[in-house]
């Protein structure tokens, strides 16, 4: 086995470890899942949300397999893919790339810099999808749009689509972050119900045209985030399927772990979300993959970016701050 190359990035401060190489360049397909755990583990690993494997191809595109921090695979992470994006981009110093996973392809840009000179990409995701094939609640007609259904929450309406990855989203008028997690969970606990699991969303306009809002995700895989890019994706899409924003209409999100904006495009009549903002290098590392397999700490060879993490904390706090002034209180 060679040398285990590891970025990590963030967006919104969504940490994911992007790892040079397909799954199989590295490990077993049995130890995929082991080594993300490791990887992921904020006390004896890098820490992190997520894995991205990342092997390029010799035109300047890349494929892309995704792993949540349980180990479990995913077809998207819209943060990771801002991040991994734009590694693409230095790489090759351009100002597109394509990201491919499964049949899925993901359309990069570089976005410049924001005012506190943050680099910024914008992901074009493919259209969304409110009639998935693999259906995200079981025994229900689709689209599943707006629906009060106990299993979910008693009292909340809630929508499900996919980006491709599984979402379910309700706006809110009060945000409450014990709720989302209970309902998180509730969510993760009835496979009977939902039975690929799905990333929950709380969206809670912050001004009455609803195009800035505050979104928290209680993730699959993951539990709560400081950021979902994919549930941002498709909380902007359910803001124009419940009539409260037009398409094309950039909405500021605010995230507990950071901002982005998202907008949706006309694709053959159908919507697709660009998600633009920040895409952070934290550090490099290199390590040998058989640790990962082991059961000690991880050794390994890094080098931090401070230049890119500070950059990002005065926007981070700028950020707070607006969610402070509006009575929102992460915790994450
Ligand atoms: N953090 C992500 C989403 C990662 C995958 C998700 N938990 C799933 O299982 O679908 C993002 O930024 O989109």
């Amino acid at each position: 086995m060679s040398q285990l190359s590891v970025t990590k990035v963030h967006g919104s401060r969504n940490d994911i470890l992007v790892v040079d190489g397909a799954p199989d360049d590295h490990f077993a397909s049995g130890e995929v899942a082991r080594a993300v755990l490791r990887l992921c583990d904020r006390r004896l690993g890098l820490g992190a949300d997520g894995v991205y494997f990342l092997a390029v191809d010799g035109d300047g595109t890349a494929r892309a397999w995704f792993f949540n921090p349980d180990g479990s695979a995913s077809l998207l992470c819209g943060n990771g893919m801002r991040g991994a994006g734009r590694l693409l981009l230095d790489r090759y110093a351009t100002e597109e790339t394509v990201v491919h996973t499964g049949p899925y392809a993901f359309t990069v840009r570089d976005a410049g810099l924001s005012k506190h000179g943050v680099r910024q990409v914008a992901v074009e995701l493919p259209p969304v999808d409110f009639t998935p094939a693999e259906p995200i609640v079981a025994g229900v007609g689709y689209p599943f749009v707006g629906r009060v259904f106990p299993a979910f929450d008693p009292s909340l309406a809630v929508t499900a689509l996919a980006v491709p990855n599984s979402h379910l989203v309700t706006v809110i008028d009060t945000y409450s972050e014990d709720a989302l997690v209970t309902t998180g969970r509730r969510v993760a606990g009835t496979s009977a119900v939902f039975p690929i699991g799905a990333n929950v969303s709380f969206v809670l306009p912050l001004v009455p045209s609803a195009d800035e809002v505050f979104i928290q995700t209680y993730e699959r895989g993951a539990g709560l985030t400081p950021s979902c890019g994919s549930g941002v994706a498709a909380s902007r899409a359910v803001l124009s399927r419940l009539g409260l924003v037009a398409p094309h209409q950039s909405v500021l999100v605010r995230n507990p772990g950071g901002v982005a904006r998202s907008r949706l495009q006309d694709r053959d009549g159908r919507w697709q979300p660009i998600l633009e903002g920040n895409a952070t290098v934290v550090f490099r590392a290199e390590l040998d993959p058989a640790v990962l397999l082991g059961e000690g700490p991880i050794q390994y060879v890094g080098e931090t970016d401070f230049a890119e993490i500070t950059a990002f904390d005065a926007l981070f706090k700028e950020n707070l701050e607006a969610l402070s002034a509006a009575g929102v209180h992460p915790t994450v």
